[in-house]
């Protein structure tokens, strides 16, 4: 019977613990703010925007929005962050990727004050990641990390295997799987979408995760009896439903189930996580910022 972890649940609990350290930090006069910048006129971003905003407010953190004409010059978001970088009300920035073409998405990712770098995306924060300093882990592969702990799958000695090599989940999930750390210490093999002979790679995994941006490209011919399976994807496909779109995660999960001991499921799966952890970075980066310290969970 394949175990389906609730990542919706999961997330709650995570949000709830922030909370009470965002509590403590305003009873110390200090409230931490998240400030985020919408340059785009793509309806998943707007969506996942205002659900990061209404996290903001039920967790006690203060959310400064902007939204930026997407036809704007890449000096005006610049300048936009450079604000955000002096003002003092601001803790955490997140300037929502992607942002469009005529835009140099890494000069935006420097131009954010490595200490209010609440993704984990600077340079320098990738570097602390990556040689094991960190001060800030990206969201998503934190929040990976928090539902196999939840989930008490171990990762010390198994093989896992990444499938996706993106900025802002593949590669951190891969240095944060091979360090000598809690849900770290694995043999990991990083894949993408174009990998000659994917199937074999992803049979020798304990643990894949989905996360190349295919809709269902990861099936249960694809993976050994009794993995598990994290799927990070969040495709839109047209269906007929209310908002004229389903949600369609990088793992085909009916197919997948068939061999999976554990799956996270998409919707309520990897998302909610990002959300919480995006919470989590926030109010660390408030106690780092104030000196005023906090338990996280
Ligand atoms: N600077 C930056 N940081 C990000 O962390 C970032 C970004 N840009 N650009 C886009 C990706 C994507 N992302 C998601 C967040 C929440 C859900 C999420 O909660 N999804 C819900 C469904 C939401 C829906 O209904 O579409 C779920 O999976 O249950 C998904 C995707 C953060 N991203």
């Amino acid at each position: 019977m394949t175990t389906i972890i609730d990542g919706k649940e999961i997330a709650d609990r995570i949000r709830a613990d922030v909370s009470d350290c965002a509590a403590h930090l305003a009873d110390e006069g200090v409230t931490p703010g998240l400030a985020t910048v919408l340059m785009s006129d793509d309806g998943a971003s707007e969506t996942y925007v205002s659900m990061k905003q209404r996290a903001c407010e039920e967790t006690g953190i203060e959310g400064i929005h902007r939204v930026l004409d997407p036809e704007a010059s890449a000096e005006t978001l610049l300048r936009q962050i450079d604000d955000f970088n002096d003002d003092p009300r601001v803790h955490g920035i997140l300037v929502q990727m992607p942002v469009p073409d005529h835009v140099d998405s890494q000069a935006v990712l420097e131009r954010v004050d490595p200490m209010k770098d609440v993704d984990g995306f600077h340079p320098e924060n990738v570097g602390r990641l990556v040689t094991g300093n960190t001060r800030y882990k990206p969201c998503t592969p934190h929040g990976i990390q928090k539902l196999l702990e939840a989930a008490d799958i171990e990762t010390e000695g198994k093989d896992a295997v990444v499938v996706g090599r993106s900025d802002i989940v593949g590669k951190p999930m891969a240095n944060l799987l091979v360090q000598k750390a809690p849900r770290g210490n694995a043999t990991t093999t990083v894949c993408h979408s174009r990998t000659d002979d994917l199937a074999e790679k992803t049979r020798t995994a304990d643990i894949v995760i989905a996360a190349a941006g295919v809709p269902e490209m990861i099936t249960g011919d694809m993976l050994s009896e009794g993995c598990t399976v994290i799927d990070v994807g969040v495709n839109r496909v047209d269906a007929e439903t209310e908002k004229g779109y389903e949600l369609v995660g990088d793992v085909a999960f009916e197919s997948a189930s068939e061999k999976a001991d554990v799956i996270t499921p998409v919707p309520g799966g990897v998302g909610p996580m990002t959300i919480a952890m995006l919470m989590y970075n926030t109010v660390k980066a408030a106690s780092l910022q104030s000196g005023v310290d906090v338990e996280l969970p």
